[in-house]
């Protein structure tokens, strides 16, 4: 579908990275559509030069679509935002193989945290060396396979790991990690994603000397080659207060070792957790204000203790791909309650999208494909799972006459969706379709019964 002269959506404007859209405060305000989102005759929807009522003809629904060039300009406002830092990709948002390629070829690093993400990377042939490996609870496999790639880097995250990892590492060729500290600051939209405090699984804390001791460990072990620390303190984070304070704790941190052990490292990683908008008018983190704040006060906090400034290291996931996918699911059924409610249920729900189930996440519907006059209502939009909480849209506004067969498209939906989708009640995860100047290319097929039986075994 053409959509050379179509007009932006109501609620799209040059969203995320750009944030030219400010609040009174002089907040960055964003926008939920990819920026190349229009809207076209019929109702239709155009992402990426594609209609989104046509891909889900073609492709069948849940469907979700990914703009390869909204990824492609989020990788490189990222690189030119900061150009002298390293910024790795946290595949843990999304990964497939094609996204693997982008991000490569965009001059990203990837954060991976387990042999999936890893082998799945390696296999599409994306440069171990620009791979960085986390996880709380890492397997032998998952070390011996990172060590045998020969990735960029380890994050260490608690001290048990550091006798297996060391030996299983060799001393001829050190493998170069980081130690994963918690600055005490913590920040996120909800508890389940704030992990730079005490209290949760992750990281060696500061206050408790965990993370001294740590560093004390990796230093004595010839096999492991100490080259930073590395901290992240939740998810959706919009504003920039949090890293200041993190940089400041971080920074103290480096001049204690450097007293005690005479060292300095070359490294600091702050992590990921850049906050996009799920609705028009959210806030989000502005890149610009964070590359330049974060740059400064490490510049400034570093001089006060008189140590070098070492390079940065960011892993943004969310901020990267959750703007530029969009699912589009088609109405099922439209169940009218007797207090009145209104229930649009469509043919996915909390398997493809556990966020609103799990944080009380708030998305945005749209009706696709048809046009129609008629008033808005309250509805939710409810999943096809057995479960009462299987909410994707509480409170959704819809046109009074939605029905069966309609199609709804949510925005940013790259992230942290299907990563996390689940094969509850058999329905099968949805495909992926990437859009790019008007093409549709399909990515991932949808998951079939075919794929469940060829699971069982003896049958
Ligand atoms: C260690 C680490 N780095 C990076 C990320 C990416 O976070 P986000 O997608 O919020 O940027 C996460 C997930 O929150 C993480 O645990
Ligand atoms: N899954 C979470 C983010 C977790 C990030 C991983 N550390 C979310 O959707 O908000």
């Amino acid at each position: 579908m053409a959509a050379a002269f179509a007009p932006p959506l109501p609620d799209s404007w040059p969203n995320g990275l750009s944030s030219r859209v400010r609040s009174p405060e002089g907040r960055a305000l964003g926008s939920p559509w990819p920026a190349s989102a229009r809207s076209a005759p019929g109702g239709e929807v155009v992402v990426g030069g594609v209609g989104l009522a046509e891909v889900a003809d073609r492709f069948g629904t849940p469907l979700y679509v990914l703009d390869e060039a909204e990824v492609r300009a989020r990788c490189r406002a990222y690189r030119a935002a900061l150009p002298h830092a390293e910024v790795l990709y946290a595949a843990k948002a999304f990964l497939c193989s094609a996204m693997a390629d982008w991000v490569a070829e965009e001059g990203l690093g990837l954060d991976v945290c387990s042999v999936g993400e890893l082998r799945l990377a390696a296999a599409a042939g994306f440069p171990p060396q620009r791979m960085l490996l986390h996880g709380n609870a890492k397997s032998p496999e998952e070390l011996r396979l990172a060590l045998r790639l020969r990735v960029g880097r380890i994050v260490i995250d608690g001290l048990a790991e550091i006798p297996r990892l060391a030996a299983l590492a060799i001393a001829d060729e050190p493998q170069r990690v980081l130690v994963r500290v918690l600055p005490g600051v913590a920040a996120g939209h909800h508890t389940a994603v704030r992990t730079g405090v005490t209290g949760q699984k992750f990281g060696l804390s500061i206050e408790g000397g965990d993370a001294a001791e740590a560093v004390s460990r990796v230093l004595a072990q010839p096999s492991l080659a100490l080259v930073g620390l590395h901290c992240h303190l939740g998810s959706q984070i919009t504003g920039v207060e949090p890293y200041l304070a993190a940089i400041d704790r971080m920074v103290t941190l480096l001049a204690e070792i450097r007293d005690r052990h005479g060292v300095q490292f070359p490294e600091l990683d702050l992590g990921g957790g850049h906050g996009v908008p799920y609705l028009a008018g959210d806030p989000e983190l502005d890149l610009a204000d964070f590359a330049r704040r974060v740059r400064e006060r490490l510049a400034s906090a570093c001089a006060e203790h008189g140590l070098s400034v070492p390079r940065l290291l960011v892993e943004p996931g969310r901020a990267v791909v959750g703007p530029a996918g969009v699912a589009i699911y088609r109405v099922l059924a439209v169940k009218h309650g007797t207090d009145g409610r209104v229930f649009v249920a469509v043919d996915g729900g909390m398997s493809d999208n556990p966020r609103p189930a799990l944080y009380g996440a708030r998305y945005q519907a749209r009706l696709v494909g048809r046009s129609s006059q008629a008033e808005p209502c309250e509805v939710d939009v409810v999943g096809r799972y057995c479960e009462a909480g299987d909410v994707l849209v509480p409170g959704a506004q819809l046109p009074g006459d939605i029905r069966a067969g309609d199609l709804l498209a949510v925005p940013v939906a790259g992230a942290y969706q299907l990563s996390m989708a689940s094969s509850y009640n058999l329905v099968g995860r949805p495909g992926v379709v990437a859009v790019r100047d008007g093409r549709a290319r399909q990515l991932i097929r949808r998951e079939t019964v075919e794929d469940f039986l060829s699971r069982e075994v003896g049958r």
